[in-house]
């Protein structure tokens, strides 16, 4: 599917026929290895709400219980292409008249994906809806609700609404017009942030983390690329296809997730770990939006993991940063996820920085700048 103008998508683009028949038959493919791997006693689906039921198909079409979180896909009107993520392609849309942004999955070309890489693909959009419908903050975005499977939803396009493929799944939320807390840093890494904004957008980040701390919920891939901002620039944290449940025992949660450079070392040696590996990577966040800057630019892939691992790595804090602030990213990224603080702890200590004096990091390129850093590091 590619981008129209304005807004829209292209009809002409849509082939819905061979769209419709690879559904299908992924989705039977997909249904039927689940039921198997359900009938292995795979508990991975214990800690998910979602009734799925594979006895339930009929026509092709998905159908189940339904749920608390579905939405009437009469109201929703799909629009253009915002993005394309690891599920799919991510839409501008309308959902009963508010502005969202509807996120499809996308099964891919026909042969394209391999089995289970399409069970995993739904397990993770199942997971994501099961993780996020809960959640009310006001610095976690907006859940509004999700399809399974619909015949009914529409594509506005240059001919008007035409009808998507039965069985498309989508996750409907809140439209964040800021964009990416990433693109926000990037913006502003030659005239950096005053210290105000710093604190803010830190504080809106800590915030949203606690909540989901709170609710048991470790998010697992906190990175400023996953956070948005709405249009008064508050923080809100996205993404949440590899957020998961607290297990109770945390041998029970293992396995290399996240994005590298924020990822905790006991992520990246493959140990168990719990909530704290948000914290770790909520530290390596606080030293970009201070300093808008990239961690580690000039290492390779591996290079960082055994130099985190191995070495102790950690981004380099800049002298002008205030203790209060350093503090509070080395506290976050200490290699003992004990050492490290609860979510809660790190807003009171946010919230304890007088802003009202000014501050921020100095840029580079000004005479009596910070010379903390030896060269400038753009992302
Ligand atoms: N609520 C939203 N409002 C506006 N834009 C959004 C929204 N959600 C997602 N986007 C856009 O879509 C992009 C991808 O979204 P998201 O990260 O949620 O998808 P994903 O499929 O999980 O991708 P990935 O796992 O690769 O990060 C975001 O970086 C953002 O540009």
């Amino acid at each position: 599917m590619k981008e129209g103008g304005e807004g829209f998508v292209r009809a002409d683009q849509i082939d819905l026929k061979s769209i419709d028949e690879q559904l299908e038959r992924h989705m039977n493919k997909a249904l039927t290895m689940e039921r198997n791997k359900r009938k292995e006693g795979d508990d991975d689906f214990a800690t998910i709400d979602i009734a799925v039921s594979p006895r339930a198909i009929k026509n092709t079409t998905f159908r189940k219980q339904k749920q608390d979180w579905e939405i009437d896909p009469s109201k929703l009107i799909i629009k253009s292409v915002i993005a394309r993520g690891t599920f799919g392609t991510v839409h501008r849309g309308v959902y009963d008249g508010q502005d969202v942004a509807v996120k499809l999955l996308d099964w891919g070309e026909e042969g394209q994906r391999t089995e289970a890489e399409i069970s995993s693909l739904r397990t993770a959009f199942i997971q994501e809806v099961a993780v996020w419908h809960k959640l009310d903050h006001p610095n976690v975005t907006k859940f509004i609700g999700a399809t399974m499977g619909s015949s009914e939803l529409q594509v506005q396009t240059e001919n008007g609404l035409i009808s998507m493929p039965s069985n498309i799944c989508c996750v409907v939320v809140e439209y964040l017009p800021g964009g990416a807390l990433k693109s926000y840093l990037i913006k502003n890494r030659r005239r950096k942030l005053a210290f105000k904004v710093v604190i803010q957008l830190a504080l809106d980040l800590a915030r949203g983390l606690s909540y989901l701390h709170s609710q048991k919920i470790v998010h697992r891939d906190v990175k400023t690329e996953n956070m948005l901002l709405d249009k008064s620039r508050t923080v809100k944290i996205a993404d949440f296809g590899v957020a998961r449940v607290e297990a109770s025992n945390p041998n029970d949660m293992t396995g290399e997730t996240g994005t590298l450079g924020y990822m905790a070392p006991e992520v990246l040696n493959g140990k168990p770990y719990n909530r704290k590996c948000d914290v770790y990577s909520f530290g390596i966040c606080l030293w970009e939006i201070y300093c808008c800057d990239m961690p580690y630019p000039d290492l390779s892939f591996s290079e960082v993991t055994t130099a985190v691992v191995r070495q102790n790595l950690r981004p380099e804090i800049p002298r002008c940063c205030p203790s209060s602030l350093a503090n509070v990213m080395k506290r976050c990224w200490d290699v003992n996820p004990e050492k490290r603080p609860e979510m809660d702890e790190v807003v009171s200590l946010l919230e304890a920085n007088d802003t009202s004096k000014g501050g921020g990091m100095i840029p580079l390129d000004q005479q009596q700048g910070c010379f903390c850093f030896r060269k400038f590091k753009g992302p």
